[in-house]
């Protein structure tokens, strides 16, 4: 892709579905990202310099994109640094999940020296940065987003990735859920970071970690959020398992399947409501393709 980072879409404005997620308002910040033959573009030069440029704020314009860019590569070296640790903690060697975020998601023999955020035109890590606006809700979007006193902005899920990163502000609303006790605030504290486990670190570490349950709820005013969501390459394989204890085992090699994350997001993400028109058309294609 000719950008590194890539702003999908402006501001779209989403309503709240049964099986969908989020209000109104929901701007998408792609890092590198879902490849171009995903999505509803004829060539790659579409995707060219899709930043925010409004005439007589092209300082601001300057200063959005410098900011957002640092704050990307920022929140890319938090993750891997926590994937370093959890690998440490688990008996392996503390690179271990490097590869996976790597060009060739996973392929030791030709990995070089890409980092998680390293050399991303090459097809590395898809992580996405999010900016999410929650116009304040009186009343329910539509009659199923509700629980008991609660008005649901964001329904119930995991995320998909290693690691959400995400700054909440100042503002209430995140939930999570355990097992026994129902919902948990997650309290806000300007400032710090809340480090949400996805479905990717549930898997690889064989349920060991817990991908967080959670949901947004009106917190009675607009609500602000920005995560950032730490996922591998699209070619790494999902099939792969942490080998606890034993250091000297590839992820490639502890590597089962073939299915890829990027298919695999594909498949899942398709249940929301934000990304059915984007990438449906598409996938179809992709389908046939990789046949
Ligand atoms: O807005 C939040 O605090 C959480 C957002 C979220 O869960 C998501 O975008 O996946
Ligand atoms: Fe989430």
């Amino acid at each position: 892709m000719a950008s590194t980072h890539v702003l999908v879409d402006g501001y779209n404005a989403y309503h709240y579905t049964r099986n969908g997620k989020k209000g109104d308002g929901v701007t998408i910040f792609v890092s590198e990202g879902i490849p171009s033959k995903c999505l509803p573009v004829e060539s790659d030069d579409q995707l060219e310099n899709p930043w925010i440029e409004a005439e007589g704020k092209e300082e601001e314009c300057r200063g959005f994109r410098a900011y957002l860019e640092w704050y990307v590569e920022a929140m890319t070296r938090v993750g891997e640094e926590l994937l370093r640790l959890t690998a440490e903690a688990a008996g392996i060697d503390p690179d271990w999940f490097r590869p996976i975020f790597a060009a060739d998601g996973g392929d030791r023999s030709g990995g070089g020296d890409r980092s998680a955020g390293g050399d991303r035109s090459g097809g590395g890590s898809i992580s996405v940065l999010r900016l999410l606006r929650y116009p304040r809700r009186d009343e329910p979007a539509c009659p199923a987003a509700v629980d008991g006193d609660y008005v649901l902005q964001c329904s119930e899920h995991t995320d998909s990735g290693f690691l959400t990163l995400l700054s909440t502000f100042h503002y209430g609303g995140l939930q999570i859920g355990r097992e026994g006790e129902g919902w948990l605030d997650v309290p806000p504290r300007p400032d710090a970071l809340v480090a949400n486990i996805g479905d990717m670190l549930g898997r690889f570490s064989g349920g060991r970690f817990k991908a967080t349950v959670h949901r947004v709820v009106d917190c009675g005013e607009d609500r602000y959020s920005v995560p950032f969501f730490f996922d591998p390459s699209w070619d790494a394989p999902v099939s792969c398992r942490m080998p606890f204890g034993n250091p000297h085992l590839s992820a490639r090699q502890s590597a089962e399947g073939g299915l890829t994350y990027g298919h695999w997001l594909l498949g899942k993400i398709l249940q929301f409501a934000e990304f059915k028109d984007i990438l449906t058309d598409k996938k179809e294609k992709n389908t046939e393709e990789d046949q």
